[in-house]
């Protein structure tokens, strides 16, 4: 029996719970939240859509029990605050790094063979937080962001192509924020042929600075941050883990020289197995690329560095 819990049953998490059950990635979702009966109500509305929508998954929603989530295969964690309009991911730190860790520290408790899916922000500080108050294997812990900011980058360039964004391909690596991700405009191709072949240079940097801030743009709009997408994109690298797909997928993880950088978890490109990560992809990056990249993880670095001032490390 395959089991997923996501912690959070908020707007994110309980996208990403309903997503999961939707499409059968495991036979079993548990929500787990803080809030009182919030996990439980949401887990029996989504139970009342199994009959409609036709799906078989059990949905099980918990305040705060651990138990419940024992033996779970995958845990996506959700937990903590969005930011609003204005504000930076990296200025959820000071909340989001106490509740990441007791909940990563509760979790392998009772699931001591999990893989870690973080989503909470700042990602790629709270992978990296995840990473040494744990003490797993680096290949159990994978921030989910750069999933998401591929979407976001395909489904930009399939509006300024004037195509379906299925037929588009492409990845950001770096850091999950609003000025740290990395477009990788050179690589993405409209049905295997480069992007530059339809699209202006100008353009490309429209879409690639669209694709930066595409998370502050819906905060801006709806007054918190997005869900549907980044549900979407937690449920799809879940999915690839317990699915074995061995899909190629940007994600945040521990570096350990890969793309000349180490001790810091960052966005690139890895294939994803049911092991977790099954391997870090190098991609041959030019100066320009290199350059970015390394400046991304200089800015990621910092934020790291204030684990410390906060006590989280
Ligand atoms: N990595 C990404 O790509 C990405 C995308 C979207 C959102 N996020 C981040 O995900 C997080 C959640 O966003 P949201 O929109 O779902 O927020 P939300 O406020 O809707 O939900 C968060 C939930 O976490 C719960 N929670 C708080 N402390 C908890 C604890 N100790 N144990 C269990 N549950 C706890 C809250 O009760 C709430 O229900 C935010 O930090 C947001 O910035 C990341
Ligand atoms: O923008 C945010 O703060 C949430 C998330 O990281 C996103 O990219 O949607």
């Amino acid at each position: 029996m395959s089991k997923v819990t996501v912690v959070g049953a908020g707007n994110v998490g309980a996208t990403c719970a309903n997503v999961l059950a939707f499409n059968e990635v495991a036979d079993e979702v548990v929500m787990l939240d803080v809030k009182e009966g919030v996990s439980e109500g949401k887990a029996m509305d989504m139970m009342q859509t199994a009959q409609l929508l036709g799906f078989d998954t059990n949905i099980v929603g918990c305040t705060n029990d651990y138990e419940k989530t024992a033996n779970s295969d995958v845990v996506v964690i959700t937990s903590g605050i969005p930011r609003k309009p204005g504000m930076t991911r990296e200025e959820l730190i000071g909340v989001n790094a106490g509740i990441v860790k007791s909940v990563a520290q509760n979790i392998l408790k009772y699931s001591p063979n999990a893989i870690i899916v973080v989503i909470s922000n700042p990602m790629d500080t709270m992978t990296y937080l995840s990473l040494k108050a744990l003490g797993l294997p680096k290949n159990r812990i994978i921030g989910m962001g750069g999933a998401l900011d591929s979407s976001r980058f395909k489904y930009f360039l399939s509006q300024a192509l004037g195509c379906n964004a299925n037929e588009v391909e492409g990845m950001v690596i770096g850091g999950h924020g609003d000025t740290t991700m990395i477009p990788l405009t050179r690589f993405a191709t409209y049905k295997g042929m480069p992007v530059s072949n339809f699209l202006s240079e100008e353009k490309l940097q429209e879409v690639a600075a669209a694709t930066m801030v595409g998370g502050a743009t819906l905060t801006k709009l709806l007054g918190t941050s997005a869900w549907y997408a980044p549900g979407a994109a937690g449920a799809f690298v879940v999915e690839s883990i317990i699915h074995n797909q061995g899909k190629m997928v940007p994600c945040s993880v521990y570096l350990e020289g890969e793309y000349g950088e180490s001790d810091i978890c960052c966005g690139v490109p890895v294939i994803l197995g049911k092991n977790g990560i099954e391997k870090i992809v190098e991609l041959p990056l030019n100066e320009e690329e290199k350059a970015k990249f390394a400046a991304s993880a200089a800015a990621v670095r910092k934020t790291n560095a204030a684990l410390h001032e906060v006590g989280a490390l």
